[in-house]
């Protein structure tokens, strides 16, 4: 990168067009002076170089003559885009913003400029975040992190952005701000700001005068604030917790403090990665007061609601936190090789047992055996899993000597097992023995209180994951989410956020974004539409129309696959991985639609 990664605005008066590039770790800004060529890419000889693989070199050049914006394509092998169209020149005006590869490129007009303005790199931030807060903890000192956005009055939703204002008001609060503290964009329309050694009254009266800016000097800002200690123990969960405040924070409450738990506000609560809300949050209560003893219990759910992360949860939360948790996905062993996987072999046990090998149950002794999908266990292996249970005991397969061991048993299955009891498949002495306690994990369409901290959770995830900088959503797509039923529950929402952060076009994802099923689960919520009046209607053949759909569809899915191929460097299992699908059916898929590796 130019310069490390900071972002200067150090020029006169005259320099006021900048081409912002917003990348996975921060941002850099280049000025465009009349006449002079501003290339952007990966590597010399780009004006404005940013270290990320999917720009080219020399990815494309932006020009201002006569008054004129215009950006071309270098022949970048990812692209430029704009709107979602792939472009060779294109003729830009302040705001539009294009995706070279993978970054965003943003055209911005900027006010007079006295200072330098100093804006930090995301991971450089993250860094500073890191070490303030194991300094904080260890010498017990406060520390304050605000979230500025620029408010949301605009109707269309879309922010308006804040690096071409923030400007006027750093140099405001620059008097406020010492050298300590430090200030990184935080997607487009927002930044964050570490104030070290801040406590609660000092950062709500530095988010005050943020938010002060008076109409005249640009957009109105709105500030939220959190502050270690108090709103959360975790770095993640602070600038978490500060971005939510500063998304609460509007027109009357432009500084919006989170000073509690998150989620609290809401009628929800987050236990460390687990997030609760209402429906979870009594049985989270029911799991911590057994957490503490030895009965077995039975986690019952449908599938992707969270069996395993409630596990995980009772392991954390007890005595057995410092041993293993060893999970066994019963469903997912060849039946014949279950009484080996969970309680081992001696060596020469059977074809194929070369060595000796320990057991689940030996593994885990002294912590957790969670026993996914227990309603799939062969009967055979019923028997002697029942035996550990009652005498703690067990031998390894082709063994005379027993072993004890200790441990807690957790069970989870999306099936009745109690049917399954009656319809003789699952033992019913196994069954008593296991249900001591049972934690009925509700389905996540009974969950709605959950629904958006959720998704903000894994779009957070998924933007770290994949170098992405989604914002947020577009009300309709909440809309269509909160719509939608949720089959296979916290997994698919968790699925389909991550694929639409990786389709996104904009800063903030669109309802085109979601996965077929969710969009049309949408439309058939909406009420449909008002047919044409009868001399207005245009006759269209059956089959014309269907066949249109068909093509435009696969343009979106040749679109899609390509775009996972191209940010993957087509590696096939890579794509795969990114849009959720088997490679084989990605291979199949790019047979048909004839896409192929230029
Ligand atoms: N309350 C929650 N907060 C945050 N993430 C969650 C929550 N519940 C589930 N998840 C996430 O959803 C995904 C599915 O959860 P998990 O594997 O625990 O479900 P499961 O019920 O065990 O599924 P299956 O029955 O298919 O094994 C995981 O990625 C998990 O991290």
């Amino acid at each position: 990168m130019t310069n490390g990664s900071a972002v200067g605005l150090d020029e006169g008066d005259e320099q006021r067009l900048a081409v912002v590039v917003y990348h996975e770790n921060g941002a850099e800004l280049g000025l465009l002076k009349p006449g002079l060529p501003l290339t952007i890419g990966r590597a010399e000889p780009s004006v404005l170089r940013i270290g990320d693989r999917r720009l080219s070199r020399v990815h494309a050049c932006f020009l201002l003559s006569d008054n004129l914006i215009t950006v071309e394509d270098l022949g970048s092998t990812n692209g430029s885009w704009i709107a979602g169209r792939r472009i060779q020149k294109a003729s830009l005006e302040v705001g539009d913003e294009l995706r070279l590869g993978g970054v965003l490129a943003r055209l911005h007009a900027l006010g007079r400029s006295g200072q330098p303005l100093r804006l930090e790199g995301d991971e450089h931030f993250r860094h500073a975040v890191d070490e303030e807060a194991a300094r904080a903890r260890q010498f017990h000192r406060p520390f304050a992190l605000l979230v500025v956005r620029v408010e949301r009055t605009r109707r269309d939703g879309a922010p308006p952005s804040l690096v071409e204002h923030v400007h006027r008001w750093v140099e405001r609060v620059h008097g406020l701000l010492r050298p300590v503290d430090r200030l990184a964009p935080y997607g487009s329309d927002a930044v964050q700001l570490l104030l070290p050694e801040t406590g609660p009254e000092e950062a709500v009266r530095i988010a005050r005068v943020i938010a002060a800016t008076p109409p005249d000097s640009g957009p109105r800002l709105v500030v939220g604030v959190s502050v270690y200690p108090g709103a959360a123990d975790t770095v993640e969960e602070l600038v978490e917790l500060a971005r939510a405040a500063a998304n609460r924070a509007g027109p009357e409450q432009p500084v919006d403090v989170c000073s509690t738990a998150p989620w609290f506000d809401s009628g929800t609560v987050a236990e460390g990665s687990l997030i609760a809300g209402a429906a979870m949050r009594e049985l989270l209560e029911t799991a911590r007061l057994v957490s503490a003893s030895r009965v077995p219990v039975i986690l019952q759910g449908e599938t992707g609601t969270g069996k395993e992360v409630l596990a995980r949860f009772l392991h954390d939360e007890g005595p057995r936190r410092s041993q293993r948790m060893v999970r066994v996905n019963c469903g997912a062993i060849p039946k014949e090789l279950v009484e080996s996987t969970l309680f081992g072999h001696e060596r020469g046990a059977f074809t194929g047992a070369g060595q000796m090998k320990q057991g689940v149950f030996e593994e885990a002794n002294g912590g957790t055996v969670f026993l996914d999908e227990i309603g799939e266990m062969p009967l055979a292996a019923q028997v002697a899993l029942l035996r550990v249970l009652e005498t703690g005991a067990f031998s390894r397969v082709g063994a005379s000597k027993e072993l004890t061991v200790d441990v807690r048993v957790i069970a989870a299955t999306h099936r009745d097992l109690e049917g399954m009891v009656a319809a003789g498949s699952f033992r019913e002495d196994l069954y008593y023995r296991l249900n001591a306690i049972i934690l009925a994990l509700p389905p996540l369409r009974e969950r709605g209180d959950e629904l958006e901290p959720l998704v903000h959770r894994f779009l957070r995830l998924a933007n770290q994951g994949n170098g992405r900088t989604v914002q947020g959503l577009e009300p309709a797509t909440l809309e269509l989410l909160r719509a939608y039923s949720w089959p296979g529950n916290v997994r698919e929402l968790k699925n389909a956020i991550e694929r639409a952060v990786v389709v996104a076009r904009g800063a903030l994802l669109a309802p085109g974004d979601l996965p077929a099923r969710v969009q049309a689960a949408g439309a058939a919520e909406r009420p449909a539409p008002t047919p044409p009046p009868i001399e207005r209607a245009v006759p269209a053949p059956v089959l014309e129309g269907a066949s249109q759909a068909r093509e435009q569809l696969r343009g979106y899915e040749a679109h899609l696959l390509q775009e996972a191929l191209v940010a993957t460097g087509w590696n096939r299992s890579e794509a795969a991985k990114r849009l959720g699908i088997p490679v084989r059916t990605l291979s199949y898929r790019m047979k048909v639609l004839g896409l192929k590796k230029p």
